[in-house]
């Protein structure tokens, strides 16, 4: 036996002999030194969210979610550093649930005590493996505000989200949602990986075209064709033909990126999102180059058309360049952008479809609702959009807002992070903690989001869920309640108006104009949900039947 099989087998008999309480106690401290072992560059020191963080904070959940008597709890909770709502074991990171005033907390502290910044740094350098350099650190403290300001402007205020929204031109595209043809050339984008089928071609006699399609894939294409050109104009999507699946396949490492996994481990979903990665900063990177062309009157390589390129990216390109970013820097901090803007409204998009579509009844009650704001025409032997009304949506329509809530209360967890810029006091109920600059406070606002006291029957979808009677008027209408999708405070999201808009447009006009039904016929097979906080992922794909929805007397315009 060698020295080292003997330590070993010593190391196990004495562990053996201990109490229960001490080897649990023991087993965690190993688990804590080997995951800070194995992901070693991260660090508390710097301004950067520790990456063992979100796994503390995901243990946090499932305790508190459990029985709340177990070993693992017990041992948890004598460890932990405050009382109160205050859950974590150093001091560097804390998870805060059942704190009754986030909002005020997020608010009230945030432009002095507490920010987002730091968190924003974390993304570059986990994200995109860029080095902590005290340049780099410089750079993002003197771009933060010019770098929000403009997404806030135009996604978050009711006149820039609006102009937003019809730059996407959704009626068109909506008009369009299956080509019901098997040519690529002729498919439109948001076709190519969806696996379309077309079971039955349309024709010009009248007779209902079908196709077969992946449910998530194509509804998750369709929204970011929607989201994209708004933005960034149409040059970053006509010309990067892989945007979409690469988008997809590095939002699938980025859980891991964030706890800081190296890239080198053998995982193929690491492999795929790193090539991925290098693929969209190469494509932003070029992107960025032709802005700045733009900007400066100079040719514009490949003569690209960049005339509807966005007021946000005009902008940001000035304050990202005068701060003296590389184009590598820039790319990433516009990828950051593109992944905002996508990766949390898409998954949502695609569930609030299939719950639309699935839920018995809902579909027609919901074409009732929305017909006074989608005007249709009628061209040939069928019908398309011609407007949307989204004030109209907004201000009308509250059992489909009811039903946007109601799915992201299934399907989306939001988290909000916060770095502590200097010393706070906190008053939480009988507790007073003091936090110290340089940590960070994570909320994730998820937690109660399938609390049967808050939300009876949780796991079950309830269209009229977050439908209230509005005591002046005796009108129901649908309100938030306790969630909290957009975070909390100052610097919830940035672009909420203008995703609230999307969701509601997009839902009212696919139903006004698209039946989906199960393929093979029979009953909706919701998937299981798998991954959060943030949205959730379907485990499986779902296979549809798209056809044009037969009208039945319905008048036109
Ligand atoms: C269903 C759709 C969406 C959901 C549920 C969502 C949710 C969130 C949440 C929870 C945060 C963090 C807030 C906090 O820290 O308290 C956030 C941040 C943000 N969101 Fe959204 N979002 C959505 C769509 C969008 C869209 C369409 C845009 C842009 C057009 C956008 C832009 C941003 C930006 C820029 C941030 C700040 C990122 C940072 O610097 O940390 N979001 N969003």
């Amino acid at each position: 036996m060698s020295l080292g099989d003997s330590i070993i087998q010593r190391a196990l008999i004495m562990y053996h002999k201990l109490s229960t309480v001490t080897k649990a106690t023991v087993a965690i401290s190993i688990a804590l030194i080997l995951y800070r072992l194995l992901f070693r560059h991260e660090s508390t020191r710097r301004k950067e969210l520790p990456a063992w963080g979100p796994v503390e904070m995901a243990l946090v959940m499932s305790l508190l979610d459990g029985p709340r008597n177990g070993i693992v709890y017990r041992i948890f909770f004598a460890l932990r550093r405050y009382g109160g709502s205050f859950y974590g074991i150093s001091s560097a990171n804390q998870t805060l649930i059942g704190y009754e005033d986030v909002d005020r907390l997020f608010s009230s502290q945030m432009n002095h005590a507490l920010s987002i910044e730091w968190h924003g740094y974390g993304l570059f350098l986990r994200f995109f493996g860029f080095p902590d350099t005290p340049a780099l650190r410089k750079k993002v403290e003197t771009t933060f505000k010019p770098w929000h300001s403009p997404v806030e402007r135009v996604f978050n205020n009711e006149a820039g989200a609006a102009a937003a929204f019809e730059r996407g031109n959704l009626p068109k595209m909506v008009s369009k949602f299956v080509s019901f043809s098997m040519e690529k050339e002729k498919m439109k984008r948001w076709e190519l990986r969806a696996d379309t089928k077309v079971i039955k071609p349309e024709d010009n006699s009248g007779e209902e075209g079908a196709v077969e399609a992946n449910l998530s894939a194509l509804i998750m294409d369709f929204g970011a064709c929607f989201t994209i050109p708004p933005i960034f104009g149409h040059d970053l999507l006509d010309r990067n033909p892989h945007l979409l699946e690469d988008i997809w396949k590095f939002d699938h490492v980025v859980p891991l990126l964030f706890i800081n996994m190296p890239t080198w481990v053998p995982l193929k979903v690491m492999k795929e999102g790193i090539e991925a990665r290098k693929r969209l900063l190469d494509g932003v990177e070029s992107f960025s180059r032709r802005v700045t062309q733009l900007q400066l009157g100079e040719k514009i390589d490949d003569g690209a058309d960049l005339s509807d390129v966005s007021d946000v990216v005009l902008e940001r390109n000035t304050a990202l360049k005068r701060n003296e970013w590389s184009y590598k820097e820039r790319a990433a901090s516009e990828l950051l952008v593109l992944f905002a803007s996508n990766t949390n409204t898409q998954p949502v998009l695609f569930w609030l479809v299939l719950y639309i579509y699935s839920t018995p009844g809902l579909v027609d009650t919901l074409r009732e609702e929305v017909a006074p704001f989608v005007t249709l025409t009628s061209s040939a032997n069928r019908k398309d959009i011609n407007a949307i009304d989204t004030s109209g949506l907004s201000r009308e329509c509250q059992l489909l807002k009811s039903v946007i809530l109601e799915t992201l209360r299934l399907a989306f967890g939001a988290v909000s992070t916060r770095f502590v810029k200097s010393p706070i006091t906190v008053q939480d109920g009988k507790h007073t903690h003091k936090l110290h600059p340089g940590t960070f406070l994570s909320v994730p606002h998820s937690f109660s989001q399938r609390d049967p006291s808050m939300y009876p029957d949780p796991d079950k979808f309830v269209p009229d869920r977050f439908l209230e009677t509005d005591p002046s008027s005796g009108k129901l209408v649908a309100k938030y309640g306790k969630l909290r999708p957009w975070g909390a405070g100052a610097s919830m999201c940035r672009g909420r108006l203008f995703a609230e808009k999307e969701l509601m447009a997009i839902g009212a006009a696919l139903v006004m104009l698209w039946d989906i039904s199960p393929a093979g016929g029979g009953e909706w097979k919701i998937p299981e949900m798998l991954g959060g906080p943030g949205p959730v992922k379907p485990k499986e794909e779902v296979r549809v039947v798209i056809r044009r929805r037969v009208f039945d007397g319905v008048p036109l315009e």
